[in-house]
């Protein structure tokens, strides 16, 4: 039945619209609703990068690889691989091998052809999307295609903001429901499926971020797919901060990858962390307001 509706010939029941991005991706992204008469979520600007309005700095000194062919697992002499510690981060199928503290893209200045293998993140996402409307927390995303575990998803798409914009923008007493921040108490788990999956023994990967300074992205008012993705307390995404140099610039992204094999049409969800009290420091959790209607064994109860 999926394939039918993807060449067309079956129509999807319950479909508002075929393609909620109006063709700003490659693969549309269908907008259903089987549940109930809402004909769309709240009006939001499609956008399917991050975009910097205040300049963000960073620490790392802008430098490419100068390969000029696809970089080449095992060549000493390619910068970008250097800085991943000397490895691909991603398999020839772009699938991600490890969970690191940082992965470091090719980027516009870098000789090496637009399908390098270190691109994955940057040239779109590949499975076919729907939003659709959940019984109980509003709009959801899930895929039409099964995906594999390691597989990029989508990137976190909307405004850089700073955490006094994060307020305004949430009202006096309420967080902005589409701020994704880098710096939330994440619940830590090891990944490294891709060892396990070719049964060898997953090694024991570092859990921390090397993020070098905290950022905050709004997609309240633009965003992309990412902006539907419902918290889950066992979720089966999971974020990584990626790093590429544009228009010489490097601009931290972040971008979503499968956790596990997900089976078609189910639920894509991430942890959404929690927030941490500004005023009673790192060891101090504030505890989320949200209750949490993830229906996972391990669900905490709340979020944010
Ligand atoms: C970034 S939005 C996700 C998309 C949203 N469902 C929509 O309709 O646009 C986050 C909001 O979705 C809802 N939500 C997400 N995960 C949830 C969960 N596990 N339990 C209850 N509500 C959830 C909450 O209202 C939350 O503030």
């Amino acid at each position: 039945m999926i394939n039918k509706w993807k060449e067309g010939l079956s129509p999807r029941d319950g479909l508002i619209l075929p393609d909620l991005t109006s063709g700003a991706e490659s693969i549309p992204v269908s907008l259903v609703n089987e549940v109930d008469d809402e004909k769309g979520p709240a009006h939001f600007t499609y956008l399917s990068t991050v975009k910097y309005s205040k300049s963000f700095k960073l620490l790392q000194p802008s430098f490419g690889c100068s390969c000029h062919d696809a970089c080449q697992a095992g060549n000493s002499n390619c910068s970008c691989f250097k800085k991943n510690g000397g490895d691909l981060p991603y398999t020839a199928y772009g699938i991600l091998v490890c969970r690191k503290p940082m992965i470091y893209e090719c980027g516009s200045s870098c000789p090496c052809l637009r399908n390098c293998k270190n691109r994955v993140t940057q040239t779109g996402f590949k499975v076919h999307f729907e939003v659709f409307k959940t019984r109980d927390r509003g709009w959801g995303l899930r895929s039409w295609d099964p995906i594999r575990a390691g597989t990029f998803i989508c990137e976190y798409a909307g405004e850089v903001i700073d955490n006094i914009d994060a307020k305004q923008d949430g009202g006096d007493d309420e967080s902005n429901e589409y701020a994704f921040h880098t710096d939330r108490v994440y619940e830590s788990f090891k990944w490294n499926y891709e060892p396990e999956l070719v049964g060898e023994e997953s090694s024991n990967t570092t859990e921390d971020y090397g993020i070098p300074s905290p950022l905050i992205i709004s997609s309240k008012n633009s965003g992309n797919v990412a902006r539907f993705m419902n918290h889950s307390c066992s979720p089966n995404v999971f974020w990584q901060p990626i790093m590429y140099e544009h228009n010489n610039e490097v601009l931290l992204h972040i971008a979503f990858f499968a956790k596990r094999h997900i089976p078609p049409m189910t639920e894509l969800t991430y942890d959404y962390g929690i927030l941490r009290s500004d005023e009673k420091g790192s060891n101090n959790v504030e505890y989320g307001k949200k209750k949490c209607l993830c229906g996972s064994a391990k669900c905490r109860g709340y979020f944010y």
